[in-house]
């Protein structure tokens, strides 16, 4: 065991374009939040594993002993296990937590992939005692990235503690990020973790949780886009709960019912995507003008369209698209739809006047609703100092 304690963090994302669509190997852009989930491990002697994730209200501890007579009924990951769940060892877990395939449960997800995790990382050696809390300043369950961004910090910190990957924290800094050859390993984990929250995940929230800024997904390829110009967005919080895992597999039924019905559908998603993707890189090399974002307007308002057709709107989600809508503003669904986030483009030029009377419009309605940064940087280890002093208080607290 390396460490004695340790703090890491990972960003939530925004999807500008291209959810659903992504799942099925069609291009998305993501972009990270300033909101971030942070994890907290610490080594012990007592014998015992414990996880605290408070937002979650899911407190839980295990004997050392009792988790090792896991590995030995498993027969080990056969192949490449970064990239593919060892099924022997999913089954043994669902077993011993009582979690049924199908089981939805925020808690039991949480816990499955952490102890699928830390039973993947330590299994080769000794299991070591340990206490693990995480806490996020992210909605749990509400577009924003939050699953990914919790597999992201138990991937960074696991194979950190189990000395697969080193600590990058230099003794004089606040943040440290790992090389690029150690972020792909955390990523690789971390998807495992988002495949057992979400069943089939594209990979694309994950990718934005360990890289951070701006990127383009397509198929497990991960492009950054360094060239973008500084967006304005408005993060609207329908608080609709939902689940992605839900709404990925709804959109999965529909295009085996209607495959050349949905298949235009995601072909046109696809298209929105470059199309921004296009103005986007345009914005930042030639002044950049009001018909920059007509265009990128009316990408929002098509895209929109379908993700409903696609049937992962929500009437909240109408809602949001109108109210902005009578103030000039264009909005659509961001993550997986269903409820949860909505995300509004707001132009250089929108008054401060015009934000507040939105946001106050949309608060109205009974919604969260804030103007975001985006852009934060992917998973990093921080120093104690380098944590607000509420969430470092309520980390150490269990
Ligand atoms: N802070 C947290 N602590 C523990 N578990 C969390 C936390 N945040 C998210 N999770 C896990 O992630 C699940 C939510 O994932 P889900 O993919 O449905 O939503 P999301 O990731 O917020 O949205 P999207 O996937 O659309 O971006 C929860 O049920 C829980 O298992
Ligand atoms: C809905 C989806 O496209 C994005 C969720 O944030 C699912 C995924 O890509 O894994
Ligand atoms: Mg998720």
């Amino acid at each position: 065991m390396q460490v004695s304690e340790l703090f890491v963090s990972a960003p939530g994302k925004a999807i500008l374009h291209g959810e659903h669509a992504v799942v099925h190997g069609k291009v998305a852009l993501a972009v990270s939040l300033n909101l971030r989930t942070y994890l907290r491990l610490e080594t012990s002697t007592t014998g015992k594993v414990c996880i605290n994730l408070p937002n979650i209200d899911t407190f839980f501890c295990w004997d050392v002993s009792e988790l090792k007579q896991l590995i030995t009924y498993s027969h080990g990951a056969k192949g490449d296990e970064r990239k593919r769940l060892d099924p022997e060892l999913l089954r043994t877990l669902r077993e011993f937590a009582d979690v049924t395939n199908g089981n939805l449960d925020t808690s039991n997800m949480a816990t499955l992939s952490f102890l699928y995790l830390y039973l993947s990382l330590f299994r080769s050696g000794e299991l070591p005692s340990l206490t693990v809390s995480v806490w996020s300043e992210l909605p749990t369950g509400a577009g924003l990235g939050s699953s990914a961004a919790y597999s992201v910090c138990l991937a960074a910190a696991l194979l950190s503690a189990s000395g697969a990957i080193p600590t990058p924290l230099k003794e004089w800094d606040h943040t440290g990020r790992w090389c690029q050859e150690d972020l792909e390993l955390i990523n690789s984990w971390a998807f495992q973790g988002e495949t057992i929250i979400h069943g089939n995940p594209s990979g694309v929230d994950n990718a934005v949780g360990t890289w951070g800024g701006m990127l383009r997904f397509l198929a497990g390829k991960i492009i950054p886009l360094n060239r973008v110009p500084l967006l304005r967005i408005l993060l609207t919080n329908t608080k609709v709960p939902r689940s992605t895992k839900v709404l990925v597999a709804r959109v999965k039924d529909k295009i085996n019912k209607f495959p050349s019905i949905m298949t235009p559908v995601l072909d046109s998603v696809d298209a929105i995507s470059c199309t921004c993707e296009k103005v986007l890189s345009e914005m930042t090399c030639e002044p950049i003008t009001g018909e920059h974002y007509n265009i990128l307007e009316e990408l929002i308002d098509i895209n929109q369209h379908h993700l409903n057709v696609m049937g992962v709107g929500h009437p909240t989600l109408d809602t949001l698209c109108q109210v902005t809508r009578t103030r000039g503003l264009h909005s659509k669904l961001t993550g997986a739809g269903g409820g949860g986030c909505g995300i509004t483009l707001l132009r250089p030029e929108t008054d401060y006047s015009v934000v507040q009377s939105t946001v106050q419009d949309l608060r109205d309605c009974g919604f969260d609703c804030w103007e975001t940064s985006i852009g934060g940087p992917g998973v990093q280890q921080h120093s104690p100092l380098s944590i607000k002093e509420e969430s470092l208080e309520i980390l150490r607290r269990y």
